[in-house]
């Protein structure tokens, strides 16, 4: 699925805090979106799929392999979340329901596609389970989100995103909130999946070191704006922006405190 992203612009209170960012990412393709906090990842990526909050004002266009999404009712938003579009976000404990079943909510996405009885929403949850590394699926299914490890309700993150087989993943930091070791982990689980799937992705984070292991082209923001684009090699090697190679000089200090 290929997203063209084309002049948008999201304005809140009066301030414009993504500015006429363009971008396009082809069907299979990773793209990563990188920036200081603050910079307009995490209001680009929720425009994206019409989740802005409702203070914002989004213009220019936003395509899903042709289809424009701007202006489209919340209705007809609702139907491409939930048919095309699989998003993981940061802190997954935020993302669950404490109060549903950790099985219930990894099938919740197939609801809305397929009429599945108990029994085979459980079978599908506890496949899904095993799929992202959960240990013990049988029984993990039936624990609630408090009673897992932030790794382990990352993975869950990954499940529900992916369970639905969408064609575009939209991912905001979804390592950020976990130490390094898991974070590696996590990691190459979700890249071999969103390839073994074939799906689109746009990456979120503030990190070079965890795009350079997920991505292959890259859009740097700065206050809203795309202020520079290129592959993760050219950016890593070649940093031409000022706040590019501050980003560059920080992952080359993590990744040496973390060898
Ligand atoms: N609901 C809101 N109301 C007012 N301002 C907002 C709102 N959401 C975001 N902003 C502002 O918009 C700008 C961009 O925010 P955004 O969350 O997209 O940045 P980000 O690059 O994802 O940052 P971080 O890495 O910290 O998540 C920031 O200045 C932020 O304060």
């Amino acid at each position: 699925m290929t997203l063209d992203v084309n002049g948008l612009s999201v304005d809140i209170g009066g301030r414009r805090v993504v500015d006429d960012l363009s971008f396009s990412v082809a069907g299979g393709d990773r793209l990563g979106l990188i920036g200081e906090s603050g910079s307009g990842k995490s209001l680009t990526v929720l425009s994206v799929i019409g989740l802005a909050p409702d203070e914002a004002t989004v213009t220019g266009s936003i395509r899903l392999d042709g289809r424009e999404l701007v202006g489209l009712s919340e209705r007809e938003l609702a139907r491409v979340r939930g048919s095309q579009v699989g998003t993981v976000f940061q802190d997954p404990l935020s993302a669950l329901n404490p109060l549903h079943t950790i099985g219930r909510q990894i099938a919740e996405p197939l609801r809305l596609h397929d009429r599945l009885s108990k029994r085979e929403a459980r079978a599908r949850a506890i496949a899904a389970a095993r799929e992202v590394g959960l240990p013990d699926p049988a029984t993990i299914v039936d624990l609630y989100p408090h009673q897992l490890s932030g790794g382990q309700r990352q993975r869950v993150g990954i499940a529900i995103a992916l369970i639905a087989e969408p064609a575009l993943i939209l991912a905001d930091e979804p390592t950020t909130a976990l130490d390094v070791t898991t974070q590696a982990e996590i990691l190459a689980l979700f890249r071999r999946l969103v390839e073994e799937r074939g799906a689109t992705l746009v990456f979120v984070t503030h990190d070079l070191a965890v795009l350079a292991q997920i991505t292959d082209d890259v859009v740097v923001l700065a206050q809203g704006r795309a202020i520079e684009q290129g592959t993760v090699g050219r950016i890593l090697h070649a940093p031409e922006h000022p706040v590019t190679r501050g980003l560059v000089a920080a992952a080359r200090a993590t990744t040496w405190s973390a060898s």
